[in-house]
């Protein structure tokens, strides 16, 4: 993938015209819950396809919330959500959409290759095709040979690789991950963030959303960082990171890198 493609320009926070090659499309999102509580207020945001936006804010301004509603889980209280022409639900049905948490959410009778199969079997695909996608995506995330261990015999960082295997598998256009590296020690971490550029940049169409705390995270990975603010939760500033790809283990250590850590850290304060 070019850096061009991934760096493609998005319109500004603040604008809710969506261009021809807006992918996704929030225009003034609003949700407040039955208890009164406003967890997001008129956030407008067009999203280009193959981008890898990350998510920063503090806990309770709504990060989980457009997670939510962009699956179809929760409604909106008012404004519009577009997801490739269709419906969040729709999207959902059709596979385009997968998701990732933090809590990788193994079957734990089941072995590595079942549990990443376990999507494509709902769906009631042919069992030579499950078998073929499977070694596709454990190749992808380095775990081949793992496919007849259970849950328990893998480390944390390898649960989360068949937790992101699981969620390939289904060639999703838009792939949601919510806090997925968060209870990772920080080495496994960093190997993680690295090896999920890789799939990223192997895979050119896909889209990534990322929701992190962990502002060196947002920098490293993303192509733009969406700095969000609480009560009532809203996309705060936008921050390009605007380093080409493929990058590696020397960006962390650049001045570039600290400087837009320094920008995202700025923006979250105000
Ligand atoms: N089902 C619900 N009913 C009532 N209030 C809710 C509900 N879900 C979330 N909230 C509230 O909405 C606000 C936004 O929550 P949300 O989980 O989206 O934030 P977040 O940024 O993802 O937080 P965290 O980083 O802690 O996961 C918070 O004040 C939260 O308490």
């Amino acid at each position: 993938m070019t850096n061009m493609s991934k760096n493609a320009p998005l319109l500004a926070v603040s604008s809710p015209i969506a261009t021809p090659s807006t992918f996704v499309s929030m225009a003034n999102l609003s949700k407040t819950y039955p208890n009164g509580t406003i967890a997001l207020q008129d956030v407008n945001l067009n999203i280009q396809e193959g981008e890898f936006l990350c998510f920063v804010g503090p806990s309770g301004c709504g990060k989980s919330t457009i997670f939510k509603i962009m699956t179809g889980l929760s409604k909106p209280s008012k404004g519009t959500l577009d997801v490739f022409g269709t419906t969040p639900k729709e999207a959902r049905k059709q596979s385009d959409i997968a998701f990732v948490f933090q809590d990788h959410t193994l079957l734990p009778w089941s072995t590595v290759e079942s549990n990443v199969k376990l999507p494509l079997e709902l769906r009631g695909v042919d069992k030579k095709m499950q078998q073929a996608e499977a070694e596709r995506v454990l190749e992808l995330v380095g775990l081949k040979d793992y496919m007849k261990v259970l849950p328990r015999e893998l480390s944390g960082g390898m649960k989360m690789r068949v937790s992101i295997a699981r969620a390939l598998i289904s060639r999703p256009k838009l792939l949601l991950m919510d806090e997925p590296f968060g209870a990772l020690d920080e080495i496994t971490r960093q190997t993680l963030q690295l090896e999920l550029l890789n799939i990223w940049q192997q895979d050119k169409s896909m889209t990534v959303l990322f929701i992190t705390h962990n502002v060196f995270e947002s920098v490293f990975l993303s192509t733009s960082v969406m700095v969000m603010t609480p009560r009532p939760g809203k996309i705060a500033a936008r921050v390009e990171i605007p380093v080409p790809f493929p990058r590696d283990e020397t960006f962390r250590t650049t001045t570039q890198f600290n400087d837009l850590v320094r920008e995202v850290n700025d923006a979250l304060e105000h």
